[in-house]
């Protein structure tokens, strides 16, 4: 379990993560996103002792990292993959890690074969590609074969199957009860990848939910009603506008209706006697509600060059 209280890192005049507050629970993948310099990488960086808080506390499993004796069997992270001396070959750097950490030579050889590294782990890791070197650092991070895993980014530069194995590697950690805390600008691969969300902006917290939840609330979730009868669906277009409900009008002629339950559309259009042969959510996307939520907070927005005209 992570547990952040109060968490604050300011540099200079800049407050880069606010007042964080939270619990990473074992069991799940949660996700943690947010716009670029919204204090994603900062907040890691807290957990694991490289930044220090300027207020408040970043513990894992109720300890902090610094008084943790042996923290790669503690907690795993893969900060900045390119974080590796160049010269050096994987398991070089994997033995140095393990040594310090009074982890098995054995070890070594077994993550490298989970990441799919063993054949080349005797060449220089300034040799790798960006994939490999991010195999390289979620091999670092499985290491001490701890209970709390942490990946910033994880699947930057990995190619489609790499992505995949990325997504089964997290779900199955968690499965595995590991507290597992991800992030990443890729929001289809997170809503295939999380259970739990946590959303930053310009370092505040946003969200913390489980993501059925952030995707119920996006104004973008919608009930689909159709219905053989043209006059019955028109009435209960105009029951619904008139309860404030905002309603469209597919192309076929079935009801998009937001900011109404299954329930009650269903209830409604059982009252007023219109047969219906369909009543489904169609749901957002989670990039769709995570537009939503973060409008706010892009601090880098660059003006739209097509369609909307707005600031994305
Ligand atoms: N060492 C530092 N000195 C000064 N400012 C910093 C430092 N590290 C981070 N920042 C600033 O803190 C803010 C948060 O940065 P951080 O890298 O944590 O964001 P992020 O959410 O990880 O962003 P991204 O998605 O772009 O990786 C940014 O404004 C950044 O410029």
């Amino acid at each position: 379990m992570i547990t952040l209280r109060g968490l604050t890192k300011r540099f200079g005049a800049a407050t880069a993560v606010d007042n964080l507050t939270l619990d990473v629970v074992p069991g799940r993948v949660t996700g943690f996103i947010g716009p670029n310099g919204a204090g994603k990488s900062t907040t890691m960086r807290m957990i694991v002792g490289l930044d220090r808080p300027t207020a408040g506390e970043a513990l894992v499993d109720g300890r902090r990292y610094a008084t943790l004796r042996h923290p790669l069997r503690e907690v795993g992270a893969l900060l900045d993959a390119k974080a590796v001396h160049p010269g050096r070959s994987a398991r070089n750097h994997l033995l140095a890690m393990a040594r310090s950490n009074g982890i098995p030579t054995r070890r070594v050889d077994e993550v490298l074969d989970t990441v799919g590294l063993a054949n080349v782990a005797g060449k220089r890791a300034g040799t790798y590609s960006l994939g490999m070197g991010q195999r390289l650092g979620i091999a670092g991070a499985l290491l001490g074969d701890p209970g709390v895993l942490m990946f910033d980014e994880p699947v930057n530069g990995l190619d489609p199957d790499g992505v995949r194995w990325v997504r089964e590697l997290m779900r199955a950690l968690a499965a595995e009860g590991r507290t597992v805390f991800v992030s990443s600008h890729l929001m289809s691969e997170m809503q295939l990848t999380a259970d739990q969300l946590v959303v930053v902006g310009r370092g505040r917290l946003i969200a913390d939910a489980p993501i059925t939840e952030v995707i119920a609330g996006s104004s973008s979730t919608a009930v689909l009603v159709r219905s053989p009868r043209p006059a019955g669906l028109a009435e209960l277009r105009r029951r619904l506008v008139a309860a404030g409900r905002a309603v469209e009008q597919e192309d076929d002629g079935a009801l998009l209706v937001t900011g109404a339950s299954v329930e009650q559309v269903g209830d409604l259009a059982h009252e007023i006697g219109v047969r219906l042969h369909e009543l489904s959510v169609r749901e957002a996307s989670l990039e769709q509600a995570y537009m939503e939520l973060t409008a706010g907070d892009v601090e880098y927005g660059a003006l739209a060059t097509t369609g909307s005209g707005a600031r994305v």
